[in-house]
C-alpha cells in the first residue's frame, strides 16, 4: 500500500541518542518541518531530563519516551503515573517485568488521568526481545530455549493479556505479531538499516521499506540518521522508501 508523505513521516521515529540536549537540538533544527515522531531514550533523558520533553512538546513533535522500565509492580506504576503527567504519547517497559508488572503501569497511566482530566493518555507498550538479541544470546546466555521469534510471540501474548496497547519487536516478527494478537495491536520496529549502512549492534534487521511493507505501525531509526553526514537528506530517503513500500 502507498503512502503519502505525511503519512510516512508519521511513521518514522527519530531516535534522539544524544549526550546532551544541545546536541539534540542540532539534529531537530537539520530536521524542521518533518513530521516525524521523536523518541527519546536513556541517555538524552538522564541529561536533558523532563524539561526537554515539554520542549519537543512545545515544539509540536509527538514524543516517544523510551525508557524501558523493568521494577516492581508499585515501583513502575509510580513512574508511569510521572511519564504520564509528562505528556507524552507514547512510552514503555519491558515485557519481561511479567504481567502484574505491566497491570500496574497501566493503573499508572489511569490513575495520572484520573488526578488530571486535562491530560492525554499515552500508548503504553512493552518491549519484548530487545533487537540485538540472536538465538545465541537468548538460548545460552539468557537461558530461554527456542526461537527468537517464539520468545518474541510469547511476551506479545503476555502484553496484550496485561491491556497494554502493543510492542516494541523487531520488524522481521510483525507479521507473526499481528497475526497472533490482532492487526490493531500495535508494533513499534527498531533495527531498521536501510540498505548498505552498518547494523552496528543490531541483530534482527531490515530496511524501511521492508519494514513498513511487513504492516509496522512504526519504525524506529536512530544512528542511520543521526550519524549521516547530512541527517535531513537521510530522513527524507527514508521517508522516499517508506512511501514506496
Ligand atoms: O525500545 C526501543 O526503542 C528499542 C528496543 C529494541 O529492541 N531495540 C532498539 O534498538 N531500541 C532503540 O531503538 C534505537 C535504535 O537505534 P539505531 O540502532 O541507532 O537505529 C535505539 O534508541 C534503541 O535504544
Amino acid at each position: 500500500m502507498a503512502h503519502s508523505y505525511e503519512q510516512a513521516a508519521g511513521k518514522l521515529m527519530v531516535a534522539l541518542d544524544f549526550p546532551t540536549a544541545e546536541q539534540a537540538r542540532g539534529l531537530i533544527e537539520s530536521l524542521e518541518g518533518i513530521p516525524c515522531y521523536m523518541k527519546v531514550g536513556m541517555q538524552l533523558f538522564y541529561t536533558g531530563g523532563p524539561d526537554f520533553v515539554r520542549e519537543l512538546k512545545s515544539k509540536g513533535y509527538s514524543v516517544f519516551l523510551d525508557l524501558k522500565m523493568h521494577d516492581i509492580p508499585n515501583t513502575v506504576k509510580g513512574g508511569a503515573n510521572s511519564i504520564t503527567r509528562l505528556g507524552v504519547d507514547m512510552f514503555n517497559v519491558h515485557a519481561a517485568g511479567g504481567l502484574k508488572m505491566m497491570s500496574a503501569a497501566l493503573d499508572g497511566v489511569v490513575s495520572a488521568l484520573e488526578s488530571d482530566s486535562a491530560l492525554k493518555r499515552p500508548l503504553l507498550i512493552a518491549v519484548t526481545q530487545l533487537t540485538s538479541t540472536n538465538r545465541d544470546t537468548l538460548n545460552r546466555e539468557i537461558g530461554i530455549p527456542g526461537t527468537v521469534e517464539d520468545a518474541v510471540l510469547s511476551y506479545a501474548a503476555l502484553t496484550k493479556e496485561a491491556g497494554l496497547d502493543g510492542v516494541v519487536a523487531s520488524p522481521l516478527e510483525v507479521h507473526a505479531i499481528k497475526g497472533q494478537c490482532g492487526a490493531g495491536f500495535i508494533t513499534v520496529t527498531p533495527g531498521i538499516r536501510p540498505a548498505g549502512v552498518d547494523a552496528g549492534d543490531q541483530s534482527r534487521t531490515l530496511t524501511p521499506r521492508e519494514a513498513i511493507a511487513q504492516g509496522t505501525d512504526y519504525i524506529v531509526v536512530g544512528r542511520p540518521i543521526t550519524a549521516a553526514v547530512k541527517p535531513r537528506e537521510a530522513a527524507e530517503q527514508i521517508i522516499g522508501e517508506m512511501m514506496q513500500a
